[in-house]
């Protein structure tokens, strides 16, 4: 009998003693896993995800959570901000990452339009993306003024993920990408970091915040704190996915680490190719049937 080759298991996984016949299951992320990740002061990734491809990828990387974030408007649907995405738009690409992924947590990121009108509409919105989109669980923007939306989509059985400090979808009335925190803001992201947790958030993503207030909330909350341009004391960190590996060109902001140049590889063989149909090189005698 053929062993097939196991996918390393680092969450909480143990070799699940089966023994021989069938590799064991694919272990699940849950929710108290990444909770027990902050207790150990073990820190953990969190990438985007829009497709199939890098689902599959990154699950396979070990990167325990992934976001469908809504920032698919400015990376997969080609708008220059995080502002016109719509539901309609964002559920097929939550379908395709949940059904790629054999262990990471998929979070469905609710856009901007689908909750802030009322209590309601977000709960309405949070079960769109568990029934339709198989999330596993949803991301809203917003501190205290949105403790109610988290506390009525909780109560409904769906975990929620918070995300405060700037918070993009609030760009205009925020005066710009802007880091949080600062001088008088800081206490106000302190209050906002402890009423998502009131409120029954699993986690909550800091978003631009200065590393100092990352830090206290972090020390001060139980759940794990996500950051994203947010310092390194966060339990976890979270960046896009085209800006890490470099498939997205032009200036990133400064909290992005480059660890791959996609474009560049993309664009050598898109030349490549083009140029081998011109030459007539391509297709070969191997890639053709008679
Ligand atoms: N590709 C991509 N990466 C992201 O990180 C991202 C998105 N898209 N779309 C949704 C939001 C928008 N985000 C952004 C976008 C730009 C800046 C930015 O330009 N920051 C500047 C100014 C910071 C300051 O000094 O105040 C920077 O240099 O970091 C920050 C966050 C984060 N999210
Ligand atoms: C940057 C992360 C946290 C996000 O909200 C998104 O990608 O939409
Ligand atoms: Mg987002």
């Amino acid at each position: 009998m053929t062993s097939a080759p196991e996918v390393a298991a680092p969450y909480g996984g143990g070799a699940g003693g089966s023994g021989a016949g069938a590799p064991a299951p694919a272990k699940k992320v849950r929710i108290h896993h990444l909770r027990e990740l902050k207790e150990r002061g073990e820190p953990w990734p969190m990438l985007t995800a829009y497709d199939m491809y890098t689902a599959e990828l990154f699950d396979e990387a070990g990167i325990p959570v992934l976001l469908v974030g809504d920032s698919a408007s400015n990376n997969v649907y080609g708008y220059d901000t995080s502002l016109p995405v719509t539901v309609d738009e964002l559920l097929p690409l939550v379908r395709g990452v949940t059904r790629s992924v054999k262990r990471a947590l998929v979070v469905a990121d609710l856009p901007f339009g689908s909750y802030q009108v009322s209590v309601e509409q977000a709960v309405a919105t949070a079960v769109r993306f568990m029934k339709e989109g198989r999330a596993h669980a949803v991301k809203l923007e917003g501190g205290r003024h949105f403790a109610p939306h988290i506390k009525a989509i909780v109560n409904a059985g769906i975990p929620v993920m918070a995300h405060i400090g700037f918070t993009p979808q609030s760009e205009h009335q925020l005066g710009g990408y802007r880091v949080q925190g600062r001088d008088d803001a800081f206490d106000a992201v302190v209050a906002d970091a402890l009423a998502v947790q009131e409120a029954g958030a699993f986690a909550v993503v800091l978003e631009m915040v200065t590393a100092e207030v990352a830090k206290q909330v972090t020390h001060e909350l139980s759940i794990p704190t996500v950051g994203i341009g947010a310092g390194p004391d966060t339990d976890a960190q979270v960046l896009v996915w085209q800006d890490m590996l470099g498939l997205r060109r032009g200036r990133s902001p400064r909290f992005v680490k480059r660890y791959a140049n996609l474009a560049d590889v993309v664009l050598g063989a898109v030349r490549d190719y083009a140029s081998d149909v011109r030459g007539h090189r391509f297709p070969g005698p191997e890639h053709t049937f008679h």
